[in-house]
């Protein structure tokens, strides 16, 4: 069985993607932060890590990608998740009584038109993750207060669900990064996540990304990021896709002669959004 950390506790999105990626063969570390997730992997205590890298509403977790780095992380895969958002409150409680709800930032991000239109007086409060939220408003028996989770995380810690599919968006996603410390070659790739920087003179980025055009790769994300006590100067974060190998060889040596720094963070297999 996979040791595998997890910013969260069990109930959290972040165990369900650990479980749907390792199916079902793994033992979940719960960590109070992604820095400690790092720590973890680190340390050779975990096997591998799931880590949340964006969502398809609330966009990317900037910080996880300075950890990525900072940690020098293996990307070794990545899944993503279809986010459905349910209100769970403890027997008896209904939805006159709810004047507190309790998630992870994200996750209130996700509902917010459902709060608004219905609850726009609950005093919102920002947990580490859905999970905890569930967790407190059952053991602190709460009974004018409702958390925002998984229906698993209703089941495990005993609430019942009030409102199923409260989230904005019903195409709501979140992409999560499987990490580890020392990166297994594995057959069969067909993207990769890298990270460069490039010089303050014009044309520079552009010079890169036509590079990856001209090699018929595929960018399917950029993201700059900042770079700290550097104003003005970033690293840029690509994912990028392609059909034949030899292309994206090619394409990494090209860019390595136009870019400042270049790291190839993970070379995996695409994780497919499933259209529900
Ligand atoms: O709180 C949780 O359950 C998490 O796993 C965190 C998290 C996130 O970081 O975005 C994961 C998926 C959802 O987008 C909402 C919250």
């Amino acid at each position: 069985m996979k040791r595998i950390a997890i910013q969260g506790i069990a109930g959290s999105f972040h165990e369900d993607a650990a479980r749907k990626y390792f199916e079902d063969d793994v033992e979940v570390v719960e960590c109070k932060t992604f820095t400690t997730v790092c720590e973890m992997i680190d340390a050779d205590k975990v096997d591998f890590a799931v880590m949340a890298i964006e969502n398809s509403i609330a966009g990317s977790l900037l910080n996880n990608y300075q950890l990525i780095r900072d940690f020098h992380l293996r990307i070794i895969g990545e899944i993503y998740l279809h986010i459905q958002m349910n209100l769970l409150v403890n027997e008896g409680v209904t939805s006159a009584d709810i004047q507190h709800i309790h998630s992870h930032p994200i996750a209130l991000q996700q509902c917010m038109e459902f709060i608004e239109s219905y609850y726009p007086n609950a005093k919102l409060h920002e947990k580490l993750d859905t999970a905890a939220s569930a967790k407190l408003v059952a053991e602190e028996k709460m009974i004018n207060a409702a958390a925002i989770g998984n229906l698993r995380s209703g089941e495990l810690y005993g609430l019942k669900t009030l409102e199923t599919g409260i989230e904005t968006n019903k195409k709501n996603y979140t992409r999560f990064l499987i990490l580890s410390k020392h990166g297994n070659p594995t057959k069969g790739t067909n993207k990769a996540s890298v990270c460069f920087e490039v010089g303050h003179f014009y044309g520079s980025l552009a010079r890169v990304l036509n590079t990856f055009a001209e090699n018929q790769i595929n960018l399917t994300k950029i993201q700059s990021v900042p770079i700290i006590g550097k104003p003005n100067e970033y690293t840029f974060h690509v994912d990028i896709e392609w059909e034949n190998g030899e292309n994206y060889d090619r394409a990494i040596h090209q860019v390595l002669k136009s870019a400042s720094s270049l790291s190839i963070l993970g070379e995996y297999k695409r994780g497919e959004i499933q259209n529900q």
